[in-house]
């Protein structure tokens, strides 16, 4: 099982990203975001966290144009799995693969600690965790506020779309969404790190449970 992971300038969250899927099993690769195809057999692509093109214009409007960028569509398009984190998650709402914006904050400061998080949606990434558990994983963000109108909040509900809600939401997040799928649940974007909760070492091991039933799931797949 193979990972992709993109880098694009101002990624800060790649290397993580890379290490979680390793530590879960899957071969990694690293891929710039000026190639125009993904490596061969590519099961997952994951887009990091970070600060693609220094957030200027929009957080992940640039890197939603990248070259890579139509190999990523297309992957996601043909029910390929892409896991979209923070910046990624920007990035995912930015080429229409997931629906929504990421808005500032409403409290307009960075929010940078640990948060809660409850799991709902059914997918690969979730039910590792089980529909209504709850776990904790650090945010660090300043447009994090996901917005949508209310017939898609809607629809997101109806279809169990929302994978995580903030127990105490920081950022204004309308239904306190902190993640959501598409429409097959194989796009998962999400503005905590599961990546930055994924060993011992970091403090905290709830983010490895994602990466580890995930692996397992497209290993049987
Ligand atoms: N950690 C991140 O990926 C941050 C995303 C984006 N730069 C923001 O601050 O909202």
């Amino acid at each position: 099982m193979k990972a992709a992971v993109i880098v694009f300038p101002g990624s800060n969250c790649d290397r993580d990203m890379a290490c979680a899927f390793e530590k879960a099993g899957l071969a990694v690769e690293m891929v710039w975001h000026k190639d125009t195809a993904l490596p061969q057999g590519v099961d997952i692509v994951g887009v990091p966290g970070g600060f693609s093109f220094g957030d200027y214009l929009r957080c992940g409007a640039i890197a939603a144009n990248a070259p890579i960028i139509g190999a990523v569509r297309v992957h996601g398009e043909r029910g390929g799995y892409v896991l979209g984190v923070c910046n990624g998650f920007q990035v995912l709402t930015e080429t229409g693969l997931l629906p929504g914006a990421l808005l500032r904050n409403a409290g307009l400061k960075y929010i940078c600690r640990t948060i809660g998080l409850q799991v709902e949606g059914e997918s690969v990434y979730t039910e590792g965790y089980g529909t209504g558990s709850t776990l904790a994983l650090p945010i660090a963000h300043h447009d994090g506020n996901y917005f949508a109108d209310d017939s898609t909040l809607d629809m997101l509900e109806g279809e169990g779309r929302v994978a995580f809600r903030y127990t105490d939401n920081p950022n204004g997040s309308a239904r306190d969404i902190a993640g959501v799928l598409s429409e097959n649940r194989r796009v998962l974007g999400m503005m905590p790190h599961p990546e930055r909760a994924a060993e011992a070492a970091h403090g905290n091991e709830d983010g490895a449970r994602l990466f580890a039933h995930l692996t397992g799931a497209l290993t049987t797949a």
